[in-house]
């Protein structure tokens, strides 16, 4: 474990490195962000349980998933039967990182796992260390969606049970009324932008788009879907004063 150093124990380069970044207070801030992955090549060195746990997600996304492995898991074999992913039968090998967008080094085996880690860096991909993740540049949170809402909840690495207890939390205060919610907001949305050339009321629109009682509705059963006459009259009621 690397947090508690016994006496007398060394830190390697990466873990050196790791803690530079990390600054004296020992905690790194990561930066949350939103990737789009549709259609770009992301790759996974290892096809153990681990790796099965990240493509998942991955092929959600629409990501091109390429698995580097000699074997796979029962769960990614299904996967590459299905031909969605691509199984590339064989140890890591340098070079296999051209064209990615995206890298999880997910084997068991810690050297191989820096390599590729190593070769992203050079190429200057961001990568994920499931065996050390402080190696890497990126860690993968615990994922609650509900159609298009996201929420992502990340420990910084410090406990990734608990992450997974927290989102299940989170999971229990937002419930499956999120996801009708979002496409009626997706579609006033977009119809605001077609119908509504001027700046200053498309944002007044939108601001009263957001005091709507539709949330409530659509908990208590009584919401009834906005015909395209209804969008556009509430737009031409709305979009003055
Ligand atoms: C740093 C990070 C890097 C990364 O993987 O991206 C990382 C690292 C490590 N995890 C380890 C162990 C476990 N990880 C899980 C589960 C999950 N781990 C996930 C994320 C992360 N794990 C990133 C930090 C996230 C954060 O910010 O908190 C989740 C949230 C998302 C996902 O993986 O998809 C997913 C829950 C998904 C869900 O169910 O919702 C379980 C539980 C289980 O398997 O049931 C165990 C066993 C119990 C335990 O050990 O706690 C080990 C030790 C390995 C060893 O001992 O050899 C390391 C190595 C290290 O600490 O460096
Ligand atoms: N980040 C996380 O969430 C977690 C990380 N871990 C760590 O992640 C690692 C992987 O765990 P599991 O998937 O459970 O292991 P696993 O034993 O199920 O799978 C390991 C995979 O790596 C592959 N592999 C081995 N050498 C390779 C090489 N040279 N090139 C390509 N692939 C190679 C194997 O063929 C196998 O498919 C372990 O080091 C474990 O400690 C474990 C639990 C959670």
């Amino acid at each position: 474990m690397e947090s508690s150093l016994p006496v007398g124990w060394t830190m390697d380069e990466s873990e050196l490195e790791a803690l530079g970044r990390a600054g004296v207070s020992g905690m790194k801030k990561y930066l949350p962000i939103m990737l789009d992955v549709e259609g770009r090549r992301v790759v996974i060195v290892g096809g153990g349980a681990v790796a099965a746990r990240k493509a998942g997600p991955l092929l959600e996304a629409g990501a091109e998933l390429v698995v580097i492995s000699p074997s796979l898991s029962g769960t990614l074999a299904a996967m590459a039967d299905e031909g969605r992913l691509q199984w590339i039968s064989r140890p890591y090998a340098p070079g296999d990182l051209q064209g990615a967008v995206l890298v999880y080094a997910a084997s068991d085996n810690r050297a191989v796992n820096e390599a590729v880690a190593a070769e992203a860096r050079q190429l200057g991909l961001p990568v994920n260390v499931a065996s050390h993740a402080e190696a890497g540049t990126f860690i993968t949170p615990g994922v609650l969606r509900r159609g298009r809402l996201t929420v992502a909840v990340s420990t910084s690495g410090a406990g990734p049970s608990a992450a997974a207890e927290i989102t299940q939390q989170i999971a229990g205060l937002l419930g499956e009324e999120y996801e009708p919610y979002l496409d009626f907001l997706h579609e006033l949305r977009t119809a605001i932008k077609q119908l509504e050339p001027a700046a200053e009321n498309r944002s007044r629109l939108l601001r009263r788009l957001g005091k709507l009682d539709v949330l409530n509705e659509l908990r208590q059963g009584t919401f009834i879907p906005w015909t395209r006459d209804e969008i556009e009259s509430w737009v031409a009621r709305n979009r003055e004063i």
